[in-house]
């Protein structure tokens, strides 16, 4: 669907590049011709994915152990990666969630939500916004948030919290920031299973409904929002910024209290219409 040069000569970091999501992206970006950087903690899986991306697409890729929740380890990251020369574009991706009653959060546990989901995507977004104005050179950062920052989300608070503060970032940089040559955009994804997503929110015992319950009867397959990122970064879509874009299948469109309607028989809409002919 794109020209396989799409992003070469493209420096990319990915956060939490080495699983789910991020991986899925990386994957995509070195196939449309990138250089890979992506970060994690976890350097065991950031090496396996790197030995990936080079073998299937002869990528150039470095990975970086760092914990986004640290600035100072952040700060480091981003002046090593620079000292081969500037980033082109950053992908805010790494976060934590899980489920719980919000009552009985500690304040511990609302941390470790917003550390890494909200000051660590916000520290990357600073360190390379500086580099980027200071040298002029034009930068894109692409943020994945998620649909509760159009819905909220019970049960998951801390997590919609961080993604709507986010979403305010992407708009407010994209106004003062734009001027300078960084454009920013974001991607609202509805339930794309992995490891990670399932692991937190999806223990046993809670229901399987997400594809169930989607318009479209299905989840999202990792290769389309690999797809959607790959455009909104590209220079195709340079004229895009401050917008999120959701990849939902239209599932957030189902609050609206009519959802009950959706299991109505055919049988119960006849009667509907005929109990109404008669009034
Ligand atoms: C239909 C749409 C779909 C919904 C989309 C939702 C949008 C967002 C999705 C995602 O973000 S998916 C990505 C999920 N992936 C991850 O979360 C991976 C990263 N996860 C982690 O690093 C950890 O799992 C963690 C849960 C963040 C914990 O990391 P940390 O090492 O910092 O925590 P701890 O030191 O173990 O604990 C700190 C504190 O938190 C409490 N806690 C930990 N886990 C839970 C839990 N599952 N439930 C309740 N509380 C928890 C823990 O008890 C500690 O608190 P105190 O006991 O010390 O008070
Ligand atoms: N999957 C889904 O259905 C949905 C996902 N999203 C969003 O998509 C993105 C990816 O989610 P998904 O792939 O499912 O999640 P995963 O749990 O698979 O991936 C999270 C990644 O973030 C990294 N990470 C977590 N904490 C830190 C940290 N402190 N420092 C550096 N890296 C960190 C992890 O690496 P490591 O553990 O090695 O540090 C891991 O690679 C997230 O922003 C999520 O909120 C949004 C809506 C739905």
């Amino acid at each position: 669907m794109f020209e396989k040069s799409l992003l070469a000569h493209k420096r990319i970091l990915v956060t939490g590049g080495g699983s789910g999501l991020g991986a899925a992206m990386s994957h995509r970006f070195a196939e449309l011709g990138a250089e890979l950087l992506i970060c994690g903690r976890r350097s065991a899986t950031l090496d396996e994915t790197a030995a990936q991306l080079r073998a299937a697409y002869n990528a150039k890729v470095h990975t970086f152990a760092c914990d986004i929740r640290d600035a100072n380890a952040v700060a480091d990251m981003m002046a090593a990666i620079w000292q081969d020369g500037p980033l082109d574009i950053l992908v805010n991706n790494a976060a934590a969630t899980f489920i719980a009653q919000s009552e009985h959060l500690s304040a511990r546990a609302a941390d470790a939500i917003l550390a890494p989901t909200l000051h660590g995507a916000m520290y990357c977004t600073l360190e390379a916004g500086r580099r980027w104005i200071e040298s002029d050179h034009n930068g894109v950062v692409l943020s994945i948030l998620s649909t509760s920052t159009i819905t909220g989300r019970a049960f998951t608070m801390p997590s919609a919290m961080a993604k709507s503060a986010l979403l305010a970032m992407t708009k407010s940089l994209a106004v003062e920031w734009g001027p300078k040559g960084v454009r920013l955009v974001a991607i609202a994804p509805g339930p794309f299973p992995t490891p990670g997503a399932t692991g937190q929110l999806h223990p046993e015992g809670r229901d399987s409904g997400p594809a169930a319950r989607n318009p479209l009867g299905r989840v999202g397959e990792h290769s389309e929002l690999a797809n959607l990122a790959s455009f909104l970064i590209s220079d195709q879509a340079g004229y895009i910024n401050g917008e999120m874009v959701v990849q939902d299948g239209g599932a957030h469109l189902r609050s609206s209290g009519a959802e009950d309607l959706l299991h109505w028989t055919d049988t119960q809409w006849a009667a509907q219409r005929t109990a109404r002919a008669k009034s």
